[in-house]
């Protein structure tokens, strides 16, 4: 488990980041998310404790690891695995030589060193590739012997900082796959920093929106792609473009919890309102582990607005106007 309160850096007059608080709890995994300059490289420079924050906490397991100095701080390093964007392997070793890397440094006893980077290179599936050296790999095979040197030491926290970034889909999902049986397996608690929305809908449990050094939203996955109202929900997950919205109807944007709606939930809502519901887009996937549904609907503007809430309301369905140009056939958009 990872609790971090009120975490503050600065370089002199600048703040980099706000009072950040963000807890991850054990075998989850959090993404944190935002644009560039939003302060995501730093943060996760902080936590593992490559930067000294300015102010506030990082609790791994409980134990306040900015509190510590000297031998106490390295040993509590080993707690936190760190993956790099593209891995940052040493080109003169070969995969096992670069994961055998802080075993050695913290110590190990060479028979126990050959015996884990074995057994790491298994974990990962790179047990084939264990001579070759980085430049004969290709991106993913890189990564997982990252991933595989970040666990050397058994930490419970695992912080991928970008490590699927430039990868193609497939190597990224296959790379997500991995980090997935690492928390359900190996019960670690891993902390994703990224800047691309099909890895938090792919992975995470928790997800966190980063702007100028502030957590300005954040919830579990699930919750927050229901949020009809919250930017970070029309981020992970864009309405999808509407087709041509018939004459006098007005645009909704629905999005619903499938898991917690009627499969019929559409049907009803036409009868409960007297009126056909024209689906001018849909789509409905799982997303953190929840079937989530979201759709443009179009419905008689003659309708009253707060009715088709109160209907949709009922069915379990946040709905939300949708304004400006194509929102509204037949009218003006509401201010
Ligand atoms: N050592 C430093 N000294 C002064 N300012 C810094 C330092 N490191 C980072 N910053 C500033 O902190 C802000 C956040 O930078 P950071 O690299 O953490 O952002 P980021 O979200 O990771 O961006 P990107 O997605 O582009 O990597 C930026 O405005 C940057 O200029």
């Amino acid at each position: 488990m990872i609790e971090i309160s009120g975490l503050t850096k600065s370089y002199g007059a600048t703040t980099v980041l706000d009072g950040i608080e963000l807890t991850v709890g054990d075998a989850r995994i959090a993404a944190v998310v935002g644009p560039s300059g939003a302060g995501k490289s730093t943060l996760a420079r902080c936590i593992n404790l490559l930067e000294r924050p300015t102010g506030g906490t990082i609790a791994v397991n409980g134990r306040d690891l900015t509190a510590l100095s000297g031998r106490e701080l390295r040993q509590a390093r080993r707690e936190i695995g760190t993956v790099f964007q593209s891995a940052n392997l040493l080109r003169r070793l070969t995969a096992a030589q670069n994961i055998a890397l802080p075993l050695r440094h913290h110590g190990v006893p060479e028979a126990q060193v050959r015996r884990r980077v074995h057994e790491l290179l298994d974990r990962v599936g790179m047990l084939h590739r264990a001579h070759h050296y980085p430049s004969q790999l290709s991106g993913g095979q890189r990564q997982r012997i990252g991933i595989a040197r970040g666990l050397a030491l058994h930490p419970s926290v695992l912080l991928s900082d970008e490590a699927t970034s430039g990868l193609d889909p497939e190597t990224t999902g296959s790379i997500l796959e991995l980090l997935r049986e690492l928390r359900d397996d190996l019960g670690v608690t891993i902390l994703v920093i990224t800047h691309e929305m099909d890895v938090v809908r792919g992975i995470a449990d928790h997800v966190a929106q980063l702007d100028h050094g502030r957590i300005v939203e954040q919830g579990p996955v699930a919750e927050v792609v229901r949020r009809s109202d919250s930017e970070l929900s029309r981020s992970l997950l864009p309405v999808p473009a509407a087709v041509v919205t018939p004459d006098g109807h007005r645009e909704w944007s629905v999005r619903y919890d499938a898991g917690e709606v009627s499969p019929y939930w559409l049907a009803r809502a036409g009868r409960e309102l007297g009126a056909d519901v024209a689906v001018l887009s849909a789509l409905v996937e799982e997303s953190g582990g929840e079937g989530v549904g979201r759709l443009v609907v179009g419905i008689d503007a003659g309708i009253e607005e707060a009715r088709v809430r109160a209907v949709l309301r009922g069915l379990g369905i946040a709905a939300e106007r949708r304004t400006g140009p194509g929102g509204i056939v037949g009218e003006e958009p509401a201010a």
